[in-house]
C-alpha cells in the first residue's frame, strides 16, 4: 500500500514490537533487511485504524475472528476489510469471508491472494496477485489503489474461488514437500501438484467458485509457487515431515497455514460429496492418523479412473 502511494497505519498487537518498528524503521522480527517506507506509521493502538479507508487483514487465518471482532468496534461500517490470510477456520469450517461477514454484517469484504512471498513484495520484485470482492467497483478500486510499479493487482468478483485457491494451495504444498522430503522424486511432486490442483477445482466448483479463477493467479499461480519452492513454509514443513520430523519439529515455530486448514478443507469437500484424496491424506498425516509411507501407498493404490 505504501509503495502505491498510500499513507499506512501498521497495527501490531504487541506494543514493544510496534515501538521497536517506529524507532528502528524496520520490522526486525519478520523482514529484517527491508526498511519501512516513510509513509508507514507503526502503532499498537487499534483505535488509530478508525480513520483508515481500507484495512488489509494480515494475521494468521485462525486469528481472523479474534482480530475482526476487535476491529468491528473501531472501524466505520463503510471501510472495506481485505482478507490477506489464506486458510479456513479450523473450528467451524467457515471460509474467512463468512467469518468477517458474520462479525461486520453489511460491511464490504474482499480477499487479496496470489503467488507472492512477502519478502519479494517488500523488496519490490515483480509480483501479480488477485483482489476479489462481490462488488465490482470495490474490487477494481482496491486493485488500482494497491497496484504499483512492481505489484500488479488484478480484480475479480469471485471471492469464493479466490479464497479456496489460497487456502487449498497450502495443503497441496505440504503434500509436495512430504514427497520431496521422503525422496519420492520430482515426478511424484508433479503428479501431486496436478492431481491436487484438480481436487481444488472440484471443491471450488462445489462451493460456487469459478474454474477460471482457479486457473488464475490465486489458484494455479499460487499452487505453482508454493508447491515448487522450499521458501514456502508449507512446503518446508512437508519436507521436514518427509524426512521423519514430528509435526511440532517440522513446523519449527513458523506459521504453517495448511496444517490448520487441511482437516477443514477435507471436511468441506466431504460435506458436498467431493473427493479430495490428497487433502485427506495431508489431514491424516498432520493429525498423526497415518504415516507417510502408508499414505503414499494408499494414494497409489486407489482404483484407476478417467482423468478429470
Ligand atoms: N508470508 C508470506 O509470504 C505470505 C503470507 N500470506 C498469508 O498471510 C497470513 C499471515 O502470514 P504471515 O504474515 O506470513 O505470518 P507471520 O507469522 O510472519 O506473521 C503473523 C503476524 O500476525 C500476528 N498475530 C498472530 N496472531 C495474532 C492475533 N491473534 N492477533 C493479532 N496479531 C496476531 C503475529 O504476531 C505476527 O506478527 C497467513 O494467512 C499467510 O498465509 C499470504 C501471502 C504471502
Ligand atoms: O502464500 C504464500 C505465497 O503466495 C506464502 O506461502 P507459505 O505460507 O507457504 O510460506
Amino acid at each position: 500500500a505504501a509503495a502505491a502511494g498510500a499513507p499506512v497505519v501498521l497495527w501490531a498487537r504487541d506494543p514493544d514490537h510496534a515501538r521497536e518498528m517506529a524507532e528502528t524503521r524496520a520490522n526486525a522480527r519478520h523482514l529484517p533487511d527491508v526498511p519501512l517506507a516513510t509513509s508507514v506509521r507503526p502503532t499498537s493502538a487499534l483505535t488509530e485504524l478508525s480513520g483508515c479507508d481500507a484495512i488489509l487483514l494480515v494475521v494468521p487465518a485462525q486469528a481472523v475472528r479474534e482480530v475482526t471482532t476487535a476491529l468491528a468496534f473501531v472501524l466505520p461500517t463503510h471501510a472495506p476489510l481485505v482478507i490477506c490470510a489464506k486458510g479456513i477456520e479450523r473450528d467451524t469450517g467457515f471460509f474467512l469471508s463468512d467469518v468477517v461477514a458474520d462479525l461486520r454484517p453489511g460491511a464490504p469484504v474482499a480477499a487479496l491472494s496470489g503467488p507472492s512471498f512477502a519478502h519479494d513484495v517488500a523488496i519490490g520484485l515483480p509480483t501479480a496477485v488477485t483482489l476479489a470482492a462481490p462488488d465490482p467497483i470495490l474490487a477494481a478500486t482496491l486493485a488500482a489503489r494497491l497496484s504499483g510499479r512492481a505489484l500488479r493487482v488484478y480484480h475479480s468478483l469471485d471471492l469464493r474461488g479466490v479464497e479456496i485457491g489460497g487456502a487449498g494451495k497450502n495443503v497441496l504444498a505440504i503434500a509436495c514437500g512430504a514427497a520431496i522430503g521422503r525422496g519420492l522424486g520430482e515426478s511424484a511432486r508433479a503428479a501431486l501438484t496436478a492431481r491436487g490442483f484438480s481436487e481444488l477445482m472440484r471443491v471450488a466448483r462445489a462451493y460456487g467458485g469459478r474454474a477460471e479463477t482457479l486457473m488464475g493467479l490465486s489458484g494455479l499461480g499460487d499452487v505453482v509457487l508454493t508447491c515448487a519452492s522450499a521458501a514456502s513454509r508449507n512446503f518446508a514443513f512437508g519436507e521436514r515431515l518427509g524426512r521423519g520430523a514430528s509435526v511440532a519439529e517440522a513446523a519449527g515455530g513458523k506459521l504453517v497455514e495448511g496444517a490448520f486448514t487441511a482437516n477443514a478443507l477435507s471436511a468441506l469437500a466431504r460435506a458436498r460429496g467431493v473427493e479430495m484424496p490428497i487433502a485427506d491424506a495431508v489431514a491424516a498425516l498432520v493429525a498423526g492418523r497415518a504415516g507417510l509411507d502408508e499414505t503414499m501407498e494408499a494414494l497409489m493404490s486407489r482404483p484407476l479412473k478417467a482423468e478429470d
